[in-house]
């Protein structure tokens, strides 16, 4: 599989890649309440908090519609080999099966990544307005996994303040 990813010559990886980019995006965020006017959080942050509940709900409904685009690209190469491989008859299946998916389905899965991204962005942007901190968030992820999936020293959430999809 191509490794789409890179750490820039003479830097170390932090221990965790995901968390060190949350981290960072959320400190920005959380930076940009006195930002001003020109700065698109600033704005999500003060403004309607319809504005940025819209936006999760849209960026949201990006995501599945990429993920629909990853997935009819998949079927329509499956369609194309099964066509091939009928005209082929069994003798050739070996090589039928060893077609390549093409550039769309590669690039629709980029799409997907980015659209992915930008629910999370917002996402941040709500959890920053409603002042639910990044460790709280951990928590309540944490609070779900079962002993063997929790990581080493993760941080849980008082039985108090546990909610149960109330
Ligand atoms: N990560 C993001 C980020 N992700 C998405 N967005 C914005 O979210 C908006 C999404 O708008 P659209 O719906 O038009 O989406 P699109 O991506 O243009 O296209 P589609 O999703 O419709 O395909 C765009 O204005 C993006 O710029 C972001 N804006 C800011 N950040 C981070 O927040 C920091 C502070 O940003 P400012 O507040 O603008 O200074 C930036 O330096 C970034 O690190």
């Amino acid at each position: 599989m191509v490794d789409k990813t890179y750490i820039p010559e003479g830097q170390d990886a932090p221990a965790s890649q995901i968390g060190a980019t949350l981290e960072a995006l959320a400190a920005t965020i959380a930076a940009r309440r006195d930002a001003g006017e020109g700065s698109y959080t600033y704005r999500l942050l003060t403004a309607s908090p319809d504005a940025v509940l819209k936006k999760v709900m849209e960026e949201s409904g990006e995501v599945a519609l990429a993920a629909k685009d990853v997935e009819s690209w998949a079927t329509s190469s499956i369609a194309a080999l099964m066509g091939f491989e009928a005209a082929a008859g069994n003798a050739e299946l070996d090589d039928a099966l060893s077609v390549q998916l093409p550039p769309e389905y590669g690039q629709a899965v980029d799409h997907l990544r980015y659209e992915a991204a930008d629910v999370v962005y917002h996402l941040l942007v709500v959890l920053e307005r409603y002042g639910i901190s990044l460790d709280e968030f951990a928590a309540e992820l944490n609070n779900r996994m079962t002993a063997d999936e929790r990581p080493t020293g993760a941080v849980r959430l008082h039985e108090e303040f546990v909610r149960r999809g109330k």
